[in-house]
């Protein structure tokens, strides 16, 4: 069986008009990242700018960053035509939780896009990620949901959990079955490296609250977001986010030649990191991947110059170049309400 995913009815055809004719002014839409600290993360935002500007994106890139990122970091963000938007840190309440990688901690701090009001609707997107497709389309599905694609057990770095003891994953729940006596299986689980969501005050607000009462675990914000939206949530097909352990763990469910969106989530997978030599880090498909994101990064006819015609326009009012396109064929199973 293959994995639960959204059918493609929730690309509305509407490609943004009617949330603008009803709400003149307030479409305005955009992609946003996250920037911390004084390391190499800043040149994985710098290739997601080109990235989405090779894509021929209509939408800007925020990023929105922590007060230790250095002048020098903002600077190259903004001579490649980012919107720099400088947040405040959020610390998880007082725990002594083990969290998957330490830096994690620091990822609370994304909710702070949800404060983007300026914004009806926006594409978060990791540093380590890029866009080898235009996925503009992704604006054009129904309000109301939280979009991201599902996340993979098989990992290491899951080492802490039941899933992972049991050795199952939702990637293909018929394989290990989830034993009745541990009860209902998990709900479905989304990799927080890329999600569609809408800026609101209220979402805002409430999330800071739960927050406080919420102790920490593991995968920090990406646990604690998943189940805020756990009842909202709606996933997306995994072109979206490849997720690179997909490639060794559950090759059956990728189309490569498909993927619009890579994930160098993998250990020893950063491309401006990549050595080759951490486990998996040899395949060809990996050095394909890397040499593909180096590709951007170095291709200076992508990067920003201040005489290109701004893609802002486009975000006021103005559904994507993409509405008016052919939709991309997607034919995924309509998600069930369990795994
Ligand atoms: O020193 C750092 C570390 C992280 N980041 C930012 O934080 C993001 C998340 O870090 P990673 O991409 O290294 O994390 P993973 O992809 O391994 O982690 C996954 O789990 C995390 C749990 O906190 C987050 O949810 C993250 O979005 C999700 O993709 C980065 O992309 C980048 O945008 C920085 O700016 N500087
Ligand atoms: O978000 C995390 C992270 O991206 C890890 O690198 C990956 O192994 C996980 O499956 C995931 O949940
Ligand atoms: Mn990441």
């Amino acid at each position: 069986m293959a994995p639960p995913e959204v059918s493609a009815d929730v690309f509305t055809n509407t490609g943004g008009k009617l949330s603008t004719t009803l709400n003149p002014g307030y479409s305005k839409r955009a992609y946003v990242t996250f920037l911390a600290g004084t390391g190499d993360y800043v040149k994985g935002v710098v290739g997601l700018a080109k990235g989405l500007r090779k894509v021929k994106s209509a939408y800007r890139l925020v990023v929105a960053i922590l007060p230790d990122v250095p002048e020098e970091h903002r600077e190259i963000l903004r001579s490649q035509g980012c919107i720099v938007h400088e947040i405040e840190p959020i610390y998880p309440p007082e725990n002594h939780v083990q969290f998957a990688m330490a830096y994690y901690v620091i990822n609370y701090s994304k909710l702070r896009i949800w404060n983007f009001e300026e914004y009806s609707k926006m594409v978060y997107l990791d540093a380590d990620i890029q866009v080898f497709e235009n996925i503009d389309h992704l604006f054009d599905m129904a309000d109301g949901y939280f979009y991201a694609v599902m996340d993979c057990f098989c990992e290491k770095t899951w080492s802490h959990s039941a899933q992972y003891s049991i050795g199952y994953c939702q990637q293909c729940p018929e394989k290990v079955t989830w034993p009745a006596e541990m009860g209902s299986p998990p709900p479905l689980y989304f990799n927080a490296g890329m999600f569609v969501y809408e800026p609101s005050r209220l979402t805002y607000e409430s999330l800071l609250q739960t927050l406080r009462i919420t102790p920490p675990t593991p995968f920090a914000e990406q646990d604690f977001l998943n189940m805020f939206f756990q009842h909202k949530y709606k996933p997306i097909p995994p072109i979206y986010n490849l997720v690179l352990a997909m490639l060794w763990r559950h090759r059956e469910n990728i189309e490569l030649e498909k993927v619009k969106v890579v994930h160098y989530c993998a250990a020893g997978s950063k491309p401006w990191r990549y050595t080759g030599k951490e486990v998996n880090m040899d395949r060809e498909d990996i050095k394909m991947l890397v040499a593909k994101w180096w590709d951007v990064y170095n291709d200076e006819s992508l990067d920003f110059k201040a005489e290109d015609p701004s893609p802002e326009g486009e975000t006021f009012l103005m559904p994507s170049i993409m509405a008016s396109m052919p939709e991309p064929e997607i034919s995924y199973i309509p998600a069930p309400s369990a795994a």
